[in-house]
């Protein structure tokens, strides 16, 4: 992804480069961001630990935002190790200032108290921690901070529930590298959400991991400058030190026993199945003996979907060889039952891929080529009734982790959606962009058929082609178009145009 963002990372110098701000600059500057640091202290330390800390200055620290402010403007802070109440005053003016200029500024707080190989950091006070908790929107701590901040010895879910109470942060990262663990268990808890979101990774055996945890919150901060939901930014968060970690583990082998972070940076994570779970929801579908059934991909290159069997029909005597019936406003299931009846009838008689929206239970019956679901439908939807039956499942993603979820079931596509603002539905989720699609096309590195949905224009159409997708799927394109033979014509068109290449 190369949309570069502006972050801040404000915190304590490590000479060795295996912690602090130095650490930050190179993980922002190996996922191509560009990076600005504010420094708290200068310390003596290596991955053995630290031999001496001097703050710097308030009044130095309150000249450096001068100096930066000058320079860019940040879309996300992170904020590391702060010396002491008086550099947490000065912090807390400018991000007041800060999100008055930009009230979509995001700040992240990893509340580095002291080293994990021993030596204090900071003396902060109590009354100075919450006031820095309540005033960002992430809050990363890992177990020892966690568990200092809320003097108690309690873990996972528990732990998050201690610090919900003691502190107002609106998001809390438990980070689980020192919970003892076999598997290492981050988990994530956002105010406006039930339950938990937890990612897991085996833990590998790499002994001197000085630096893991603002590796990890560095990388997290970058996914939220790119707009990932926060539950993406953990999750790639997570790869992207699993995934460092593991290059280290190899060169250890090779190389001796060295501090894992001079072992180089790994880039952009790529797809990598780490097991993840929401605690009061059913996160994943259950597994499935097989995939479902393959679709023709040429056949799938231009997907319009379709409110009314006219519009089906209409479609299909055109030449289009897969569409999808998408009723909405269906009250009466004996019409229900018609329409669908209908919809699969004609595709038969067209040799096209007619998928059914939502009714999967009316498509299995009446004998559908294949059934499109949304997320929600996922965890409701009979998906062994539906292989059984041997229709194909088209399903609607929003995010990676969507797109994880979905992969799971093996389906025959993956939607990818929605790419650019609709009319069409109300979406709770933003528009992915152009960007972020080619990056989930990347993620999913053809694993399944992919097609990208919302917004897409003929002018867009090209563009869209470009990320990399198998079809590009439209509604009002095609049905508000004032003369939508000609539409179809010219959809067709750029699509033989970009698959011929
Ligand atoms: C090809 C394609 N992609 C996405 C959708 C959206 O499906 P869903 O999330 O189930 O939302 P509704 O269509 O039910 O509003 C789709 N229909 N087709
Ligand atoms: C059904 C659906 N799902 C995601 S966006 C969308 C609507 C796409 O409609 P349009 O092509 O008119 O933007």
């Amino acid at each position: 992804m190369n949309n570069e963002t502006v972050i801040w990372t404000i915190g304590g110098l490590d000479p060795s480069n295996g912690a602090g701000i130095s650490r930050d600059l190179a993980v922002f500057q190996n996922l191509q961001q560009r990076g600005y640091s504010l420094c708290t202290a200068v310390t003596a330390q290596n991955h053995m630990g630290v031999s001496c800390v001097q703050p710097v200055k308030a009044d130095v620290l309150n000249q450096q935002f001068q100096a930066l402010l000058e320079l860019s403007s940040p879309s996300v802070i992170k904020i590391s190790m702060i010396a002491d109440d008086a550099q947490a005053t000065v912090i807390a003016h400018w991000l007041e200032k800060l999100r008055q200029q930009n009230p979509q500024l995001f700040v992240v707080y990893d509340p580095v108290l002291s080293a994990s190989a021993g030596g204090q950091l900071s003396t902060l006070s109590g009354d100075a921690i919450a006031a820095l908790c309540a005033n960002c929107d992430l809050l990363c701590p890992n177990y020892h901070e966690a568990q200092a901040l809320t003097e108690s010895q309690k873990g996972g879910v528990e732990l998050i529930h201690e610090l919900n109470q003691k502190l107002d942060a609106r998001a809390v990262v438990l980070k689980g590298g020192h919970s003892g663990c076999e598997a290492v268990e981050d988990l994530l808890w956002q105010h406006n959400r039930a339950g938990t979101f937890s990612v897991k990774a085996s833990r590998l055996a790499v002994s001197k991991t000085h630096g893991t945890g603002c590796t990890f919150a560095a990388a997290l901060s970058v996914f939220v400058a790119q707009n990932f939901e926060l539950e993406d930014a953990l999750y790639l968060a997570k790869c992207y030190v699993f995934e460092a970690l593991q290059q280290a583990e190899n060169n250890v082998r090779s190389a001796g026993n060295g501090p894992w972070h001079t072992l180089g940076l790994p880039g952009w994570p790529k797809h990598r199945q780490l097991d993840f779970a929401f605690s009061e929801q059913a996160g994943l579908p259950a597994e499935l003996a097989a995939p479902f059934p393959s679709i023709d991909r040429e056949k799938f290159r231009f997907y319009p979907v379709l409110d009314s069997i006219d519009w089906v029909r209409w479609a299909l005597g055109q030449g289009v060889k897969t569409v999808q019936l998408r009723l909405k406003d269906a009250s009466d299931e004996q019409q229900l039952r018609q329409h669908i009846r209908t919809a699969v009838k004609l595709g038969r008689r067209y040799d096209a891929q007619v998928f059914i929206n939502d009714y999967w239970a009316l498509a299995i019956e009446e004998g559908a080529y294949g059934v499109h679901l949304g997320q929600e439908d996922l965890a409701s939807a009979d998906l062994n009734a539906i292989a059984a039956a041997g229709l194909r499942l088209g399903l609607s993603t929003h995010s990676i982790v969507e797109i994880e979820r979905a992969c799971r079931v093996q389906p025959s596509y993956i939607a990818l959606g929605h790419i650019f603002p609709t009319q069409t539905k109300d979406m709770p989720s933003q528009p992915q962009g152009l960007t972020k699609l080619g990056f989930y096309q990347q993620w999913l590195a053809d694993r399944f058929p992919t097609v990208a949905i919302g917004g897409i224009s003929l002018q867009r159409a090209k563009p869209v082609l470009a990320q990399g997708v198998s079809s590009i799927a439209v509604v009002t394109a095609l049905t508000k178009a004032s003369k939508p033979g000609e539409a179809l014509q010219q959809f067709n068109g750029v699509v033989n145009e970009h698959f011929s290449q």
